[in-house]
């Protein structure tokens, strides 16, 4: 997978390189490049920002950079190695919710580009004129108010890395994690057996696989049910069987 984020802070993206983001870019699996957003500015002082009409208070990013800078990293004619446009992600407080099934549907991408806004947003007729040829999703991690972009970026590239094949040691772990299945995780134990004077559930130590997985089932329903109603309220009619409906 390709990956292209344009930003005034490359900085901020300095975590990308360690760990097992690190190790995909360095195998190949993730091809990241991060852009200065200034790069695409052409005055002496590399202005980003000017005052925004109908007034109001900060400052907006203006279009002209950005435009010469998707114009740059998605170019409308085919590139030599094949490259289609890419899908262009813009994280906002007015984006659609980021969630797991999102995390997926992006992780089958072959390229993603990330727009960083800062300030009060980034000029609308940026994204809307990028919409007349690519796929455009403002996207927003939860109903909150960060200082711009980057730092939803991280988590959405965590989020979809992590998911692309081979960077996961134990693939097997998606199978299992929260969401997975519109559930829950169940909770997990490691050794020691007692600490603290807690105990281990004891179906976990005795070794009957059917047990165990019963007992992480009821564990991830009534995880679910007590923290999240809206999941068991989304959940496909199909999903439950008469041993859950006894949870
Ligand atoms: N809630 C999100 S993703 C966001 C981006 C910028 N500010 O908030």
């Amino acid at each position: 997978m390709r990956v292209d984020v344009v930003s005034i802070f490359p900085e901020y993206f300095a975590p990308l390189d360690l760990s097992l983001i690190g190790k995909a870019r360095a195998n190949g699996t993730l091809r990241l490049a991060v852009h200065d957003l200034r790069t695409w500015t052409r005055d002496v002082h590399r202005t980003v920002d000017d005052t925004p009409y109908g007034g109001g208070p900060g400052m907006v990013m203006r279009p002209e950079p950005w435009g010469e800078a998707l114009d740059a990293l998605a170019p409308d004619e085919l590139s030599p190695d094949g490259h289609t446009l890419p899908r262009l992600l813009v994280p906002s407080p007015a984006g659609v919710p980021f969630t797991q099934a999102m995390a997926h549907e992006l992780a089958a991408e072959s390229h993603l580009l990330f727009a960083c806004g800062r300030y009060e947003g980034i000029d609308q007729r940026v994204l809307d004129h990028a919409a007349t040829r690519m796929r455009v999703t403002e996207v927003s991690l939860g109903d909150y108010v960060l200082f711009g972009g980057e730092v939803a970026v991280l988590v959405i590239l965590e989020a979809v890395t992590r998911l692309l094949p081979g960077v996961l040691g134990n693939a097997g772990s998606l199978d299992e994690e929260s969401h997975a299945h519109g559930l829950l995780e169940a909770p997990m134990y490691t050794k020691p057996a007692t600490w603290r004077g807690l105990e281990v559930p004891e179906v976990l130590r005795s070794g009957d696989h059917g047990r165990i997985a019963r007992w992480r089932r009821d564990e991830a329903l009534t995880r679910t049910a007590d923290r999240r109603p809206d999941m068991i309220a989304a959940l496909p009619p199909d999903s439950l069987d008469k041993r859950d409906v006894a949870t």
